[in-house]
């Protein structure tokens, strides 16, 4: 155990200078051990912020939602941009004829310095974003909008779905959806009591320009939204669900930031969309397997990438040369009875031939972890070993198995732990008492429960997978 490296890796995470944006563990880790030769770790050392576009009819509650969302999140790093600040500026013919002037139209927004501004914020540099002013309609008659870079990055406006390559800077879409007449309704109070406007123009430049280019730009990018809040800021459970999401999100990079050796593989629909799957209480036995056995698939191939290779030359038919790599042979699998041996179908199917040796460790209530056998290949000191287990929770089991391997003179950096879910604190136990070992894990949960199980989690692994659980019995014969 190496405990003072440790606390050097949350001393540096939490430096005034640390930013969310880069893995400043990077650092920390040379300290922990000389960087490796694996090609998954280099992938994973850029971290960038999480982006939420939020995008909706003018007055339909868009600044609402995100204050919303701001508010509840107030103890995190997010910052808004508004696309608003982005409006031109008018030349002085503009100025004599604003009412021509359609400002609900793509082109009144410069949309190049958006871009450049959020570029900016992505790779953890500050900007200075003007501040718009809707009666001079000028953005520089205040001093711009110092924004620091930040975890979360919300950019707000009527239009930010519009642009293809702002569509691609965003982690997550939402659309906020009020209805005309209630959106009508509020711009009308809005621009005569905030922005002292006669309630003649307001409805001249809402028939004219708003009501049209929300049919023809702002509409039609409802399409690309992951989440619809139907009446905006009303909509409670709809923004509690995004601020859990969102938390979820920086509950992740927290931890990647402070433990550099644990790897979380990035998310793609399809792996939310299986972890919905496995989670669900509702899943057939049938199904359970089909999909955690897809998702088991990915988090071992992620965490053989993880495994030091050699360089390798060969021939190809063409009579060229092709540079590669060798896989590192020495390898062997462990899985914790019993979950784990849910495990090793995919291990094997990726290992030609590969030992696997198993540990039954013994839970009584969570304090009280009691190893009860193992059997171990007898050249396990000169093996890198996969460890199996689908689920960390509380830490106590993985830390009784990694001690075995590490008593059995397994180095602690040859160990690689695999699981599909973890919670945090699970994360801390592990990666504090054994900082050089890795963690490769699909999904960083909540938290646990008072029965200290894994929350959202998803029920024992072991049970649901072999089914042997309660209500899977009774499908098969009711009866019971
Ligand atoms: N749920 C709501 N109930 C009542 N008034 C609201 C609600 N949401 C927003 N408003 C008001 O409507 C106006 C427009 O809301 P805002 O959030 O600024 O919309 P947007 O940013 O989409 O233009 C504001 O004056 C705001 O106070
Ligand atoms: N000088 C301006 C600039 C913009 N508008 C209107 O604001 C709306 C967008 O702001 P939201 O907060 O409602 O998203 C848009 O409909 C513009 O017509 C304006 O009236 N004057
Ligand atoms: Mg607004």
């Amino acid at each position: 155990m190496d405990s003072p490296s440790v606390l050097d890796m949350i001393e540096a995470s939490s430096r005034a200078h640390f930013s969310g944006f880069h893995m400043d563990g990077l650092q920390a880790r040379h300290a922990v051990e000389p960087p490796t030769t694996s090609m998954a770790e280099s992938e994973s050392m850029h971290m960038q912020p999480f982006v939420i576009g939020v995008a909706g009819g003018a007055a339909a509650g868009k600044t609402t939602v995100c204050d919303m969302i701001i508010q509840q999140l107030h103890d995190q790093r997010v910052v808004l941009v508004n696309q608003d600040s982005f409006y031109h500026n008018l030349t002085e013919e503009e100025l004599k004829r604003v009412h021509e002037y359609n400002f609900d139209h793509p082109d009144a927004f410069d949309t190049e310095k958006l871009l450049s501004s959020m570029d900016k914020l992505r790779h953890g540099q500050a900007v200075d974003i003007p501040n718009y002013d809707f009666k001079s309609y000028k953005n520089n008659v205040f001093p711009a909008r110092r924004v620091n870079p930040s975890d979360v990055i919300i950019l707000e406006g009527i239009l930010v779905f519009h642009d293809p390559r702002v569509r691609e800077l965003m982690n997550m879409k939402i659309f906020v959806d009020t209805d005309a007449d209630v959106r009508l309704a509020r711009r009308i109070r809005r621009d005569t009591v905030e922005k002292g406007r006669d309630i003649g123009s307001v409805l001249d430049q809402y028939s004219k320009f708003v009501k049209p280019a929300f049919d023809d730009f702002i509409l039609p990018t409802k399409k690309y939204a992951d989440i619809i809040i139907p009446r905006g800021g009303d909509n409670h459970v709809a923004v509690d669900l995004i601020v859990q999401h969102i938390r979820t999100k920086l509950g992740q990079h927290d931890l990647c930031k402070i433990y550099p050796n644990l790897y979380v593989i990035q998310t793609t629909f399809q792996i939310r969309g299986m972890h919905t799957l496995i989670r669900d209480s509702q899943t057939t036995k049938h199904d359970f397997v089909f999909y955690a056995d897809r998702l088991i698939r990915l988090v071992v191939e992620h965490g053989l990438g993880h495994l030091p290779f050699t360089e390798k030359q060969i021939i190809t038919p063409t009579d060229s040369v092709y540079t590669g790599v060798d896989f590192c042979k020495r390898l062997c699998g462990v899985s914790v009875i019993r979950s784990g041996e849910s495990m090793e179908n995919a291990l094997r199917a990726c290992c030609k031939g590969i030992k696997i040796g198993k540990i039954l460790i013994h839970r009584e209530g969570d304090n009280g972890q009691q190893l009860i056998y193992e059997k171990l290949p007898k050249d396990i000191a000169e093996r890198h070993v996969l460890l199996l287990d689908p689920i960390l929770g509380t830490g106590n089991s993985a830390v009784q198995a990694i001690s075995l391997l590490i008593r059995k003179g397994v180095p602690e950096s040859n160990i690689i732990f695999l699981n599909l879910i973890s919670a945090p604190q699970g994360v801390h136990m592990v990666c504090k008492t054994f900082p050089r070992i890795k963690i490769v894990t699909s999904e960083i949960d909540i938290g646990l429960n008072e029965d200290f199980r894994v929350i959202p989690g998803m029920g024992e692994f072991g049970d649901r997978y072999f089914g042997t659980d309660e209500d899977d019995q009774q499908a098969v014969d009711p009866a019971l």
